[in-house]
C-alpha cells in the first residue's frame, strides 16, 4: 500500500492542474455567492487570504465585509497559524511561504475563516499545501470557541475521494464559482 502522505502529494498534484485550469478559464467570475454565506456574519471578524499562486480571489469579499478583515501570519513549521488585520490600502510585505502579510502586525481571532484549499471532496474535507497550517489553526480555534470554515475553491478543485487522516479538519461550508455545499454537523 503506498503511504498516506504519498497518496495526499499525488492528490494535491492532481488538483492543483485542475485549479490551473480553472484559474486561466474562471478567474473573473466574482463570487457572488461568497457574499450571501457571508451576510449573517458581517459584523464579525473575518479572516480571508490574499490571493498566491493559481487560488481562487476572496478580495472583492474582503473589501465589502462591514467587521474585522484579517489575514493569515504564518509563525513558524508545525504551529498554528496567528491572524492580523488587513484593509485594502494598508502597506505589505512578503511572508513566509511567499504569502504576502502586513508590514503592521495587529493581531485579532477571527470567528469567520475563509480557508483557501487544493482539494475538497462532497463531505467539506478539504487538502491544503501540506503544511497542515489550517488544520492546526482550525483545531486549536474550535477547541474554545464557535468558529465558522468556509471553503473557497474554483468547482474543478473538488475530488471524489481524498486521502485522509483524523486531524485534517473539515469545513462548514464550501462555495465555488458554481455552488454553495453547506455541511451541517
Ligand atoms: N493565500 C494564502 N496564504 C496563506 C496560505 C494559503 O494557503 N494561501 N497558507 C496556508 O497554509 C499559509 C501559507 N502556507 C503555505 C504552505 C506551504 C507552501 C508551499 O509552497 N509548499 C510547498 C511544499 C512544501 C515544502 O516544500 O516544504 C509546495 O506546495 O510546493 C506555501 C504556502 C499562510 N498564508
Ligand atoms: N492538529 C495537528 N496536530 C499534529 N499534526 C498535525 C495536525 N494537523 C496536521 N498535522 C500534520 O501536519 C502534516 C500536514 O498535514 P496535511 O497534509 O493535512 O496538510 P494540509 O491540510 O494539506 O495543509 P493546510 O492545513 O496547511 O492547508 C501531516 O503530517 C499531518 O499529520
Amino acid at each position: 500500500m503506498v503511504d498516506l502522505a504519498a497518496r495526499k502529494s499525488q492528490a494535491r498534484k492532481d488538483a492543483f492542474a485542475r485549479r490551473k485550469l480553472a484559474f486561466d478559464a474562471v478567474n473573473s467570475t466574482p463570487v457572488t455567492r461568497l457574499t450571501e454565506v457571508l451576510a449573517p456574519y458581517r459584523k464579525k471578524t473575518l479572516a480571508a487570504y490574499v490571493p498566491m499562486r493559481t487560488e481562487i480571489s476572496p478580495l472583492a469579499a474582503m473589501e465589502a465585509h462591514s467587521g474585522q478583515v484579517c489575514v493569515p501570519v504564518i509563525q513558524s513549521a508545525g504551529t498554528a497559524l496567528k491572524f492580523a488585520l488587513w484593509t485594502a490600502d494598508m502597506a505589505m510585505v512578503e511572508g513566509a511561504f511567499g504569502a504576502r502579510i502586513p508590514q503592521n502586525i495587529t493581531y485579532v481571532t477571527p470567528d469567520v475563516l475563509i480557508v483557501p484549499l487544493v482539494a475538497f471532496d462532497d463531505a467539506g474535507n478539504r487538502l491544503g499545501y501540506g503544511g497542515g497550517f489550517y488544520d492546526r489553526t482550525l483545531q486549536d480555534l474550535r477547541r474554545s470557541r464557535h468558529v465558522v470554515a468556509i471553503g473557497l475553491a474554483f468547482e474543478a478543485q473538488h475530488a471524489d475521494e481524498l486521502p485522509l487522516e483524523a486531524t485534517d479538519q473539515p469545513l462548514d461550508f464550501i462555495v465555488t464559482e458554481a455552488k454553495t455545499r453547506t455541511f451541517s454537523r
